[in-house]
């Protein structure tokens, strides 16, 4: 189980595959050094920030899915941990963001994809709007995405949203977090805070 929550009742959370990107965009967000790496598994625990002052906490879970030198049982473990933050925590939840990586994502929910099963990806992005939390899909790393529209458009296929995929502004959003590229999504995520009249919450955004 993951521990060390901070009490607050109103939280945005970053979720995906490992290196996917979720720390370098935390680091966009807050300002604040985060470890990030090359490799994937570099966060293990939740890095919950949260301000003295305010009822919100932004969280960036560990990532799920391969990682170097972590055994089987633990990469379960940690599906299984943040499956269950998620589904713990869905009535405080503003917004999720599922980090994407837009150069590879396609390739692995293809690679995941058969009659008995759905890649993780997927499953976590239906299983958030099951528990009614507005999620984003951030597509990172679209620096290294030449098919820009094409990838968009085949993102959307997979995770069964109608194209073209510019008319889900509010839920599918192109970034590149290293180079702080990530208006698309702040502006998403305004969108599903304003809707929940949380305008208070922009500036972290
Ligand atoms: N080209 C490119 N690389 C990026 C971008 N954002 C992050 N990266 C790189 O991707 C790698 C992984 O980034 P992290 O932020 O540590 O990824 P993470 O999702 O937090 O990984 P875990 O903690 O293992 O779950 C690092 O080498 C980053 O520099 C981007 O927009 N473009
Ligand atoms: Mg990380």
């Amino acid at each position: 189980m993951f521990e060390g929550r901070p009490d607050r009742d109103a939280e945005v959370v970053l979720v995906g595959r490992s290196n996917v990107g979720k720390s370098t965009l935390m680091r966009e967000l807050t300002g604040h050094a985060v470890e990030t790496g090359g490799k994937p598994g570099v966060t293990r625990q939740p890095n919950h920030y949260d301000w003295v002052a305010e009822d919100f906490v932004l969280t960036d879970l560990p990532g799920f899915g391969f990682m170097s030198g972590v055994d089987e049982a633990v990469r379960e473990q940690i599906k299984t941990d943040v499956v269950r933050y998620v589904e713990d925590h869905a009535d405080e939840l503003l917004v999720a963001v599922l980090v994407v990586d837009g150069k590879s994502v396609i390739d692995i929910i293809d690679r995941h994809s058969g009659p008995d099963s759905i890649p993780y990806d997927v499953e976590l992005f239906h299983f958030l709007r099951e528990l009614d939390v507005p999620t984003v899909v951030a597509v990172n790393k679209m620096d290294k995405v030449d098919d820009r529209d094409e990838r968009l458009d085949d993102l959307c296929d997979r995770f069964g949203l109608p194209t073209p995929w510019q008319q889900w502004q509010d839920t599918v959003a192109p970034i590149t977090a290293k180079q702080g590229r990530i208006e698309p999504l702040t502006d998403a995520v305004r969108t599903h805070l304003h809707d929940q009249k949380r305008d208070d919450l922009f500036k972290f955004f």
